[in-house]
């Protein structure tokens, strides 16, 4: 197996607090797994860990390894690296136009920027992305004049652009509650596109606080709590409603419904 992400003994601080304690993890390229906590617990913080806009404090027995490397330039690891958040990445993207967008990823700039030189191959690269990600249509479209669902989906092309489908430079998505601000049919198209992203080997990490955005090839849930792993493990025995209740303190009922959970 290719490790993609290996996490050792990782405290981070923001600002002058401690937010992330004693973080360990290992993630295999190609895993689909769900991150769950309580506002401020440190799920954004550990995505911004993995990107490297966080650092952890150095101690000897700390690692941070990804992708199976310690040291990483930062542009190459941006590349490899997707975000997807419920933001988009400057108020320049609103005037880019979707294949724009898409090939934005290639250089982690919120548009094309002129000094920016785009090769034939990240024109072909950022095609197929389209075509891969059901996106064709907006390739010529503004930003600024897509719904919010259509510019998620732009923005999931733009973090896949720079890595390929398959072998060891496989795609590994980061999400950050991707669906928020979403309507109920574009949350429907967006996990019906991570369901197919995931079928096709893209590795997911979801942090997200709503339960039924775990989509059913989702099969590992990390729950997190006061900046610590407080379980991690397969979805069928954490993804329950003694789990929830748990983790957010309070009752928690949850049904399943062909793969998806819902939870109120
Ligand atoms: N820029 C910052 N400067 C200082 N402290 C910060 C900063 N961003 C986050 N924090 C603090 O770090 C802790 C972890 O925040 P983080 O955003 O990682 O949590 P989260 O689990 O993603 O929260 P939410 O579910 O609300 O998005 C919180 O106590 C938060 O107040």
């Amino acid at each position: 197996m290719t490790p993609f992400l290996h996490l050792a003994h990782v405290n981070v601080a923001r600002g002058e607090n401690i937010v992330l304690h004693d973080i360990n993890l290992s993630v295999n390229a190609g895993e689909h797994i769900a991150i769950l906590g309580p506002n401020g617990c440190g799920k954004s913080t550990l995505i911004k860990t993995i990107t490297c806009e966080c650092y952890p404090i150095a101690q000897p027995d700390t690692t941070v390894s990804i992708f199976g490397r310690e040291r990483w330039d930062l542009t190459e690891l941006k590349k490899r690296l997707g975000v997807v958040s419920a933001e988009l990445p400057g108020r320049q993207t609103l005037t880019t136009t979707g294949r724009d967008a898409v090939l934005t990823g290639f250089f982690s700039s919120s548009t094309l920027w002129p000094n920016l030189t785009v090769t034939e191959a990240m024109r072909t690269r950022a095609d197929e992305v389209l075509e891969q990600i059901g996106a064709v249509p907006l390739a010529n479209k503004p930003v600024g004049e897509m719904s919010a669902g259509q510019q998620r989906r732009i923005m999931i092309g733009r973090a896949l652009v720079g890595s390929s489908s398959t072998g060891s430079d496989r795609q590994m998505l980061l999400l950050d509650e991707p669906s928020n601000a979403l309507d109920i049919a574009a949350q429907q198209d967006l996990r019906d596109l991570l369901r197919r992203l995931a079928q096709q080997g893209t590795g997911i990490l979801l942090i997200t606080h709503h339960v039924s955005d775990i989509i059913p090839e989702i099969d590992r849930i990390l729950m997190m709590k006061d900046g610590r792993i407080v379980a991690d493990g397969p979805k069928s025995e954490l993804l329950t409603a003694p789990h929830l209740s748990a983790l957010f303190r309070t009752e928690v009922h949850l049904t399943q419904k062909d793969g998806f959970h819902h939870a109120w």
